[in-house]
This record gives C-alpha cells, sequence and structure tokens, in this order.
C-alpha cells in the first residue's frame, strides 16, 4: 500500500551536516550469514573499536527487533521478507542521522538484500558476508538450535530446513571458520579505513 495524503517534510538539519558534525559519513555494515556463524560477535566487536575511534554508533540484531519492532513476525519466508524490509527502513533512518549502523541478520535472501542496499546510496551500503561452513554453525550451536532443527523441532530453519541464498557480490567476505574474531575485526576495520569512511 503506498501512502496517500502524506507530504514529505523536507528536514532543516540534514544528513551531510550530521556526518561533518560527526567528522565521518555514515552506512550500514550488512552483516550477513548462518546461524552461529559469527554475526552478531563480529558486529559487536566492530562497533566497540568504532565507538572507541568516537563514531556515533548503532548495532541492530534479534534482540532488539525481534523483540520489540518485528515481534509480529516468524521465520516463514513472507516474515523473513518483511523482517527484512523494515530492519533495512530502519538501517536507512540511521544513516540519514548521521550514524555507522552494524546490521546482524541472517538475511537468506539475495533479493532482500538487495532491497536493502538500493535504500541508500551505493557507497553507503557495505555487505559483509560472515561465512562459514554449516558444519562448523552446527559444532558451535550455542544455542541448541541446530540440534532442535535436526530432531525437526523447529521448521523452517536456516541450512537444514530454510535455504541461505550466499551473496555473489559482497563488498567483504569473512572467513569467520578460519579467522580469530580479533582477525575478523582487524579485516573489517582495515576495509573501513580504506575506504575512508573512518
Ligand atoms: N527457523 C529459524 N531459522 C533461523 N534462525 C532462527 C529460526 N528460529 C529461530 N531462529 C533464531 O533467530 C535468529 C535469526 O533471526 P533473523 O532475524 O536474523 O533471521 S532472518 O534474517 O529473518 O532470516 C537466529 O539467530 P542467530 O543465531 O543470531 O542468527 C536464531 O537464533
Ligand atoms: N572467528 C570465530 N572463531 C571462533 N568462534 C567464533 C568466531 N566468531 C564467532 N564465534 C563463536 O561462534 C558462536 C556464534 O556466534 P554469534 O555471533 O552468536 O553468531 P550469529 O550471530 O551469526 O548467530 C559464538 O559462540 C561465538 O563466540
Amino acid at each position: 500500500m503506498s501512502a496517500t495524503n502524506i507530504v514529505w517534510h523536507t528536514a532543516t538539519v540534514q544528513k551531510k551536516e550530521r556526518q561533518q558534525s560527526n567528522q565521518h559519513k555514515s552506512c550500514i555494515l550488512w552483516f550477513t550469514g548462518l546461524s552461529g556463524s559469527g554475526k552478531s560477535t563480529l558486529a559487536n566487536e566492530v562497533e566497540k573499536k568504532l565507538f572507541e575511534l568516537g563514531a556515533k554508533t548503532y548495532t541492530l540484531d534479534g534482540d532488539n527487533v525481534r523483540h520489540g519492532l518485528n515481534q509480529d513476525l516468524g521465520f516463514t519466508d513472507e516474515d523473513r521478507v518483511e523482517n527484512i524490509r523494515r530492519i533495512a527502513e530502519v538501517s536507512k533512518l540511521f544513516v540519514d542521522a548521521g550514524v555507522i549502523v552494524l546490521t546482524a541478520f541472517i538475511s537468506p535472501f539475495k533479493q532482500d538484500r538487495q532491497v536493502a542496499r538500493d535504500l541508500v546510496e551505493s557507497s553507503e551500503f557495505i555487505e559483509i558476508y560472515v561465512k562459514c561452513s554449516l558444519e562448523e554453525c552446527e559444532r558451535r550451536d550455542p544455542k541448541g538450535l541446530y540440534e532442535k532443527a535436526r530432531r525437526g523441532e523447529i521448521p523452517h530453519f536456516t541450512g537444514i530446513s530454510s535455504p541461505y541464498e550466499e551473496p555473489l557480490n559482497p563488498e567483504l567476505v569473512i572467513e569467520n571458520d578460519q579467522l580469530s574474531v580479533q582477525q575478523a575485526v582487524e579485516q573489517i576495520i582495515e576495509y573501513l579505513k580504506k575506504e575512508q569512511l573512518i
């Protein structure tokens, strides 16, 4: 449904001014990967580093989104599409607010990640594929979810009974079953410096 009788209000303080005041560009660091691949760990560690450097940051992940804004959504394909659509729109608002927003969601479908990418300028979307084999994710299984999924107790479980579509052209691939957390974080920070985002 499109918005009718709604008039866009141009903000008095613009994104550019917020970025100047913050002394860095704003962008989305979009972490994607299987459950247990390390998205939350890396997003939180990268945020900590950026925060220590004085950047304005915020991390969106399941704890603050699936328990709040998206508590009405489950894990059918349709619900995942809507989950990611809302997260993408919220992320865009953070970019407009001059913030570096880090998102840590499986976001299994290529099409939905593309929708998120298309909402902002091309330089503002950094897709980070947290690559980790299904075997290693299952071995880690910190929440015991893979074990349950294998027993058939969780329907539509990503990697088991629901697909994960690998990114074809992400800005960064982190081999997170071969690197330590510290090495992975360094790789991401190096990329951000190279791209002059920080
Ligand atoms: N069916 C099913 N499939 C995958 N994951 C499941 C499922 N049910 C619950 N969980 C838990 O929910 C977390 C994934 O939520 P996301 O919002 O990231 O998923 S998605 O992007 O909408 O696909 C995921 O968290 P992470 O392990 O942090 O990825 C799981 O803990
Ligand atoms: N590079 C790494 N090497 C070893 N273990 C890791 C690495 N990155 C994350 N982990 C561990 O893997 C598990 C899953 O990480 P988590 O960040 O919760 O994944 P996700 O958010 O993708 O589900 C955690 O126990 C975490 O400590």
